[in-house]
This record gives structure tokens, sequence and C-alpha cells, in this order.
């Protein structure tokens, strides 16, 4: 199943910054971990924003949610998830 998700990142504007990097850190490994396994198929900066739009592949919403709560940022993020189906007119065999 493949979702398009928005993370919107805020951090505190008061965390240490030695917190903040180690955070992001974490995330950037766990993040590289999930795109070299095939479930974070696109990781796209937002320009301008400290956001990003990425695609998942994986098995369910449970594994969604559960991939999404492992994450580092996780309590720092607003998150909008969509569900993504097969559009009738795409070309594209690969859209699953
Ligand atoms: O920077 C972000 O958009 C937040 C998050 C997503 C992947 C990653 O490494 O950090």
């Amino acid at each position: 199943m493949l979702f398009h998700v928005k993370m919107t990142v805020k951090l505190p504007v008061d965390m240490d910054p030695a917190q903040a990097a180690k955070l992001k850190a974490d995330e950037k490994e766990l993040a590289q971990r999930l795109q070299r396994e095939g479930k974070w198929r696109h990781l796209w900066r937002i320009a301008g924003h400290y956001a990003n739009y990425s695609v998942f592949d994986l098995a369910s919403v449970e594994e969604l949610h559960d991939t999404l709560m492992q994450l580092p940022l996780f309590p720092y993020m607003e998150i909008e998830v969509n569900g993504l189906c097969r559009h009738p007119s795409s070309i594209h065999q690969d859209d699953r």
C-alpha cells in the first residue's frame, strides 16, 4: 500500500542544540535504513520549509502508524497522511 505523507518538523526554539543534532542524526539513520529496505520510497524537501513530502510503501495502515511513531522526530512533527491508489489514467506500471 502506498501512502503520501507530509511531515512538518517543529522543534522547540529552546531545544538544546546537541539534543536536536542527535535527534536529526538518529532520524537520518532510520530514514536511510527504511529507504534501503524499500519502505520509504520517496523523500523530498518542501522548498522553503522544514518539512518533507514522502511516499511509503507498506503492508498496512498499522505498519504506517508504527513506522511513523518510531521516527525520532515524531514528537516534534505534524503529520498528514493520504492513502494512494492507482489512477485509471496512469500509464505507469510500477505505481502500486
Ligand atoms: O528533515 C525532515 O524532513 C524530517 C525527517 C525526515 C527524514 C529525515 O531525515 O528527517
